[in-house]
C-alpha cells in the first residue's frame, strides 16, 4: 500500500490541517492579548481611579497570555464524531471564531466534551468514533480510534494501539503530565460531579487519584464561577510533591490555582522535626480547645472596671463589663479585633454612666433650687420646651456632648491601660508559647492527656519551632486575629490521610463554603496520623456531609508489583481490596547483600540499572537517615535519592528499595512507609536486603 493509500497518513495529513488552522487562531489570539496589553500599560490614566483600573485590566490581560501560552502544548488531543456525520475537536481550552459563535475547539471540561470521556461501545451516547490525535510540537504524528457503535472500520479509521497504553508505556520525567487526553471514566466522573460540598477520593497506589485531583480542580474552576472568584487551593504534602505535580495546571490553561504546603499556608517556617510522639499529641484536636481555653483567661473574665474622666471616676460593674465581652466575641472573630468593639462598648458604657450621674445630679439640683428659690431651671434653660416637642432623650444633660467624650475616651491612653487589665493585646506564638511552657496551664487546658503525655509537650522558652507546632501557631493566629485574610472557594488535599485534626482545621479555616476535593489512601498513611479512616479524620470538622468514591485500576504499579506486596497490604489494611493493574512487567528483583556492602552494592545496582536503561527516571528510597550517606557515595548520580518519608505521590520508571526493614524500623508505622515505597515504579523494582550475619 502507497503512503498515501494509507488511512494513518491520510487521517494524520487530513487533522494537521485542522490542528494548523487552530494554532494559527491560538497564535492570533496571543498577539491580539499582548497587543491589548501593551495599549493599557501605555494609556494615561489621570487619576488614581483610572490607573487602579488600567492595572486591574493589565493584569486581567496578563492572565489570558499565560492561559493561551500554557495551553499550547497539546493544544487539541481528541476529536469525537457523531453518527449524523458531525465532529467536535476536543482540547485543553476552547477557541472560537469571532464571528461564529461554534466553537473550533471544546474545552476539555465542556458538557459538549463530556462523551468524549464518558462514551463507550455498550453506551455510545450517539458517537461513532472518538479519536485521539497525538502532537509533538505543532505537529500531528499520530491517531487513534475507537469505534463505539458496532460498525465495521472504514477507509477513514485508524484503530491501533490505545492512547492509555501509550501515555502508560511513556517515560517519567520527574514532573507529572495532564491525562486530560486520556482520563478513564471512573475518573472523569469525579471530575466533572456536580457536587459542591466535600468529595473524597480513595484508591490504592497508583489509581489516579493525583490525577483526578488536579484535573477536578481545572473542572471547578471552569464550571463553579463562585471558585473562580474566590480561588483554589491544592494543598499538598511536601515542596518535592508539590514540583513534582506543578505542571499539571498550567498545561490546562489554570495558572491562578494556589499550591502550597500547610506550613506555607501559616507562613511559619519551621525546619525543625520533632519528636514523633509529641507530633501526633500536636496534631490531635484537644490542642485547640487548650489554646480557645487559655485564650478565655484573657477575655475580661471577672472583675469591674474604673477610669478616671477629668476629674471624675467613673466605675462599671463586673456584670456590665461581662455584658460588653459577650457581646464583643459575639460581634467579631479574633481575640484582637473582639477588643477594639469591647473597649468602645466600655467607652459607651461609661459615657453611659457619666450622662446617668450628670441626669441624677441635674436633677438634684433641680429640685433644690426649685424648693429654695421657687425656680423652675428646666423652663430657663429650654429643655421642658423641647422635651415637649417630642425631642429624644438624653433630657438634661443634653448639653454634654457625649460623642466628643466617647471619641477622648477611646483615645486616652488611662482608658486603654484600664482594657489592657482586662483584655490584653496579644501575639498569637506567645499564646502557643504560654500554653506550652507552663506545665500547670498544660494540667489545667488538657486534662485529657495524661502527665506523660503532657510531658512531651512541655518545651523551653527559646526552642525553636517544630513542624508539628505550625498548625499550633495557625490556630493561635485564627483564634487571636481572625480568620485567615486569605480564604478559597475550593480546596483540593492530596495525599489527605496524612493529615493531623489540627492541619484539617487549618484547612477548614481557608474554605468558609466547605468545598473539597480531598484523595488519599489510608494504606499509605504516615506515623503522624491518628485517624484510620475518613469518618474519624473528616466528621469533626464537616460531620457526616462527603461523598466517598474509590478508584479502582492502577495506572503506574504493575501488577507484578502489586501481586508482591499483597501480603504486606493485608497486615497494613486488611480491609482494603487489593488495586488490579493495567501495567505488567518484571517481576520485582531481590537482591541480599552483607550489611557492611549495603551502600556500595545499592550505588553499583543504580549505576548498573542507569546504564541498562539510559534516559528512564530512577529512584532510590532509604530510611531518611541514609539519604546524606548515600549521596556521598554518589548514588545521587544515577537516581533520584528520596528519604522515605518523602516518597508518598512519587513516581519512576525504576525504584531500588534500599534496606526494608531499616525502612519498617525507621519510625512507628514503617510498613506503611515500606508500602509507599515498593509502590512507585512504573516498571522495575529491586529490594536491596541486608543478609542476617
Ligand atoms: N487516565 C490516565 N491517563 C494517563 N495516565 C494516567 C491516568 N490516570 C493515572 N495516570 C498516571 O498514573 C500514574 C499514577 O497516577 P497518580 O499519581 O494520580 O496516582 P495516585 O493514586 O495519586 O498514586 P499514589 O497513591 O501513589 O499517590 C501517573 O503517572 C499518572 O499520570
Amino acid at each position: 500500500m502507497s503512503e498515501m493509500n494509507d488511512p494513518a497518513v491520510r487521517a494524520v495529513e487530513s487533522e494537521q490541517a485542522y490542528v494548523s488552522s487552530l494554532y494559527e487562531l491560538l497564535t492570533e489570539r496571543l498577539s491580539e492579548a499582548r497587543a491589548d496589553r501593551a495599549n493599557v500599560l501605555q494609556a494615561p490614566a489621570d487619576s488614581a481611579g483610572e490607573a487602579y483600573e488600567r492595572e486591574n485590566a493589565a493584569e486581567r490581560l496578563a492572565k489570558e497570555i499565560g492561559r493561551l501560552e500554557g495551553a499550547a502544548k497539546g493544544l487539541v488531543f481528541g476529536r469525537i464524531d457523531w453518527m449524523d456525520g458531525t465532529a467536535l475537536r476536543i482540547g485543553r481550552i476552547g477557541l472560537h471564531t469571532e464571528e461564529d459563535d461554534l466553537p473550533l475547539l471544546v474545552d476539555w471540561r465542556a458538557n459538549a466534551a463530556r462523551p468524549f470521556y464518558e462514551a463507550t461501545p455498550v453506551r455510545p451516547m450517539g458517537l461513532r468514533r472518538r479519536r485521539h490525535l497525538r502532537l509533538e510540537g505543532r505537529t500531528v504524528v499520530s491517531v487513534s480510534d475507537e469505534l463505539l457503535d458496532g460498525t465495521d472500520p472504514t477507509d477513514e479509521d485508524v484503530v491501533g494501539d490505545g492512547p492509555l497504553t501509550e501515555a502508560l508505556s511513556a517515560r517519567r520525567t520527574g514532573r507529572m503530565h495532564a491525562a486530560v487526553a486520556t482520563l478513564q471514566s471512573e475518573q472523569d466522573e469525579i471530575v466533572r460531579s456536580a457536587h459542591r460540598g466535600v468529595t473524597v477520593v480513595q484508591g490504592g497506589p497508583g489509581t489516579g487519584k493525583t490525577v483526578v485531583a488536579l484535573h477536578r480542580a481545572a473542572y471547578v474552576l471552569y464550571a463553579f464561577p463562585r471558585a473562580t472568584e474566590e480561588g483554589v487551593l491544592v494543598v499538598g504534602p511536601n515542596a518535592r510533591f508539590l514540583d513534582y505535580i506543578s505542571q499539571v495546571l498550567p498545561s490546562l490553561g489554570e495558572n491562578d490555582v494556589v499550591l502550597a504546603t500547610c506550613q506555607e499556608l501559616a507562613g511559619v517556617s519551621a525546619d525543625t522535626v520533632g519528636p514523633l510522639d509529641t507530633a501526633r499529641l500536636k496534631g490531635r484536636s484537644d490542642l485547640a480547645d487548650a489554646l480557645a481555653g487559655l485564650l478565655r483567661v484573657h477575655q475580661a473574665p471577672a472583675g469591674d472596671f474604673t477610669v478616671r474622666v477629668g476629674q471624675e471616676l467613673v466605675h462599671l460593674s463586673g456584670e456590665q463589663v461581662a455584658t460588653a465581652r459577650d457581646a464583643a466575641l459575639a460581634a467579631v472573630p479574633g481575640h484582637n479585633p473582639a477588643r477594639q468593639v469591647f473597649k468602645e462598648l466600655m467607652a459607651d458604657a461609661v459615657t453611659g454612666a457619666m450622662q446617668q450621674d450628670m441626669g441624677d445630679l441635674l436633677e438634684e439640683i433641680d429640685a433644690d433650687t426649685e424648693r429654695m428659690t421657687g425656680l423652675n431651671l428646666d423652663r430657663f434653660t429650654g429643655v421642658a420646651q423641647r422635651r415637649a416637642e417630642g425631642a429624644a432623650a438624653p433630657g438634661p444633660v443634653h448639653e454634654l456632648d457625649l460623642d466628643a467624650i466617647r471619641a477622648d475616651l477611646l483615645d486616652d491612653a488611662g482608658v486603654d491601660r484600664a482594657v489592657e487589665v482586662l483584655w490584653p493585646r496579644l501575639v498569637p506564638s506567645d499564646l502557643v508559647k504560654a500554653l506550652l511552657t507552663d506545665a500547670d496551664a498544660l494540667a489545667e487546658h488538657l486534662p485529657r492527656l495524661t502527665a506523660q503525655e503532657r510531658s512531651l509537650l512541655l518545651r523551653g522558652p527559646d526552642d525553636p519551632w517544630t513542624d508539628a507546632d505550625v498548625p499550633l501557631l495557625d490556630e493561635a493566629a485564627n483564634l487571636v486575629d481572625g480568620l485567615p485574610e486569605r480564604t478559597y472557594g475550593h480546596v483540593v488535599v492530596d495525599e489527605a490521610q496524612e493529615l493531623t485534626a489540627m492541619q484539617w482545621r487549618m484547612i477548614v479555616h481557608r474554605c468558609p463554603a466547605r468545598a473539597m476535593t480531598l484523595v488519599g489512601d489510608f494504606a499509605q498513611a504516615g506515623p503522624v496520623v491518628t485517624a484510620r479512616d475518613w469518618k474519624e479524620a473528616l466528621s469533626p470538622h464537616v460531620g457526616p456531609r462527603f461523598t466517598l468514591h474509590t478508584l479502582t485500576i492502577s495506572y503506574r504499579t504493575t501488577q507484578e508489583i502489586l501481586e508482591s506486596v499483597r501480603d504486606l497490604l493485608t497486615r497494613i489494611a486488611p480491609d482494603q481490596k487489593p488495586t488490579r493493574s493495567l501495567r505488567s512487567g518484571e517481576s520485582p528483583r531481590a537482591v541480599t547483600t552483607p550489611r557492611g556492602g549495603l551502600v556500595p552494592v545499592v550505588v553499583q545496582e543504580l549505576r548498573a540499572q542507569s546504564t541498562a536503561h539510559p534516559g528512564e527516571l530512577l529512584g532510590v528510597i532509604c530510611a531518611d537517615t541514609r539519604v546524606s550517606e548515600l549521596t556521598a557515595q554518589g548514588a545521587a548520580r544515577h537516581a533520584r535519592v528520596v528519604p522515605a518519608s518523602e516518597a508518598r505521590g512519587l513516581e519512576f520508571d525504576g525504584v531500588v528499595v534500599m534496606d526494608p526493614e531499616e525502612i519498617i524500623t525507621a519510625r512507628p508505622g514503617g510498613e506503611r512507609d515500606l508500602y509507599v515505597a515498593l509502590t512507585r515504579a512504573t516498571k522495575r523494582l529491586c529490594t536491596i536486603t541486608v543478609r542476617p550475619a
